[in-house]
């Protein structure tokens, strides 16, 4: 009897039942304090289940490494036109301004080869041809001061406002071998942002302060005035880079525009015109040095197919020489991979930064030190041999390797016998300096050319997921 009636009554029933004496006022509190507990009880659900999704989500994170001018915020561009397809498309027009000083540096670059072969600036003696070209197209760059003139309105805008670091970072540089043998050389301001992001607000300023200051051609309310003196000046522009004899003094002053970084002067129609909209390749053609570290955050877009949803975080840091062990070092933990990038191309050219040091030893030298750096040593190691395009171009120009590396030897000049060559140079570093043996990833790169582009930046993407992913069944 005893067992049958344990049977019919349910323990936590007699418990949780009201009590059958409660008055009103207890009934209210205890649905209260019943109601309250649910609540914690929800809460603590939730709690669980977002932390449960973070660690289901996955964040990878990819170094970006390489000499300044290599390429590094070029790549982090592609990555962004790939993955975050909206928010590139949008930014685009953003991208007019850097465009404008890119277009406004080169016809300095001219007007300087020009003056400083007459010249101008002591102490090259006169060329008495160059001269004869001054005379001849003086009217012509007389017309053209305008452009002078936007150049520093646009370095005030781009330049970040209360920037502590001198703007007067080194860029173009122009030398001159006068008669005599003497060589002069000067130094312009190359314009530098710091942080991937630092400069858009710095162009909100920019366009706030102008409206401040009324609305002549200089104090711009927007990018479209200075569109405006371009467009006015496109036909003395494109005269001036048309004309046979200034392209003669490029020649003999060693001034190579074409090759160099934000070159636009093949595309004077379109990127002059009034209603110019910055395309895909305009903004991965142009140029604009990283100054510090800037890390950009993104999650892939749902287009990005089975990776939406995964973080990503790209660190871009300056490259320039005074930056690369003061920013480089303090981001090289939890990263699970990095891209370095060796501009190939520039076999033949010397730091901007320091003129006695051949870019493609610089390049080798960072290699060795990120090879046989002990923080790196589970670090996926990326390498992009970048700049074919060029590489390619200036190998059928008849630019010689194996006369800046003299073990090149007897092989053939052309792309694809050098870049195997070099692929084997700095494999071997790899595998010789790397504190623990790892796989070698290497490709053949143009950065700035989205057709070919696109594959690389998805084999990456594999290699790093793979490795996070192995890392993270590790843990
Ligand atoms: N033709 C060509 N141009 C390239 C290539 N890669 C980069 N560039 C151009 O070279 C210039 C320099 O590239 P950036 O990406 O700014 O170089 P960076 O490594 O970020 O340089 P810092 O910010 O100074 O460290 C830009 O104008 C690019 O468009 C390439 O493969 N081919
Ligand atoms: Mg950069």
């Amino acid at each position: 009897m005893m067992s049958r009636h344990h049977q019919d009554v349910d323990p936590l029933d007699a418990v949780l039942r009201p009590p059958p004496d409660e008055t009103n006022e207890q009934r209210a509190l205890r649905i209260a304090s019943e109601e309250h507990a649910k609540a914690v009880s929800e809460e603590i659900d939730a709690a669980i289940r977002a932390e449960q999704q973070r660690r289901k989500k996955r964040v990878v994170k990819l170094l970006l490494l390489g000499q300044s001018e290599s390429g590094k915020s070029t790549t982090l561009r592609q990555f962004q036109r790939i993955y975050t397809p909206t928010a590139f498309r949008e930014e685009r027009v953003l991208w007019r301004a850097v465009i404008q000083l890119n277009i406004v540096r080169s016809i300095r670059t001219i007007l300087d080869a020009i003056y400083l072969a007459i010249g101008s600036y002591s102490p090259p003696a006169p060329h008495l041809l160059t001269q004869s070209i001054a005379q001849a197209q003086k009217p012509l760059i007389a017309r053209l001061q305008p452009i002078r003139e936007l150049e520093s309105f646009l370095i005030a805008k781009l330049v970040p406002p209360n920037e502590d670091e001198p703007t007067s970072l080194t860029g173009a540089e122009l030398s001159s071998s006068s008669g005599d043998g003497q060589t002069s050389s000067w130094r312009s301001q190359e314009v530098f942002v710091r942080g991937v992001t630092g400069w858009r607000s710095v162009l909100d300023n920019a366009r706030l302060n102008q409206q401040a200051h009324g609305s002549n051609v200089y104090s711009v309310e927007s990018v479209d005035e200075c569109q405006q003196v371009l467009y006015r000046c496109r036909a003395d522009i494109a005269a001036l880079w048309g004309d046979a004899k200034v392209r003669d003094v490029l020649k003999r002053k060693k001034v190579r525009l074409e090759e160099g970084p934000g070159f636009f002067l093949n595309d004077l129609r379109r990127v002059t015109s009034l209603k110019y909209s910055p395309s895909d390749d305009d903004v991965l053609k142009a140029r604009l040095k990283t100054v510090g570290v800037s890390e950009y955050k993104f999650e892939m877009e749902v287009a990005a197919g089975r990776d939406a949803g995964t973080e990503w975080r790209i660190i871009d840091v300056g490259g320039s020489r005074s930056q690369v062990s003061r920013a480089w070092v303090p981001f090289f933990e939890d990263v699970d991979a990095i891209v370095f990038l060796a501009p190939i191309s520039a076999f033949d050219q010397v730091l901007s930064e320091d003129r006695t040091v051949n870019r493609l030893e610089d390049s080798v030298l960072l290699w060795k030190a990120v090879c046989s750096n002990k923080l790196l040593a589970n670090v996926e190691l990326v390498l992009f041999l970048n700049k074919c395009d060029i590489l390619d171009t200036k190998l059928k120009s008849g630019i010689r390797l194996a006369k800046y590396v003299r073990t090149y030897g007897e092989r053939e000049n052309d792309l694809e016998s050098v870049t195997k060559y070099l692929k084997g140079k700095f494999s071997a570093i790899h595998r010789e300096y790397s504190p623990n043996p790892r796989k070698f990833y290497v490709f053949a790169t143009s950065v700035t050319d989205t057709t070919t582009t696109g594959g690389i930046i998805a084999s990456v993407r594999d290699i790093v997921v793979r490795r996070h992913l192995s890392q993270s069944k590790l843990l």
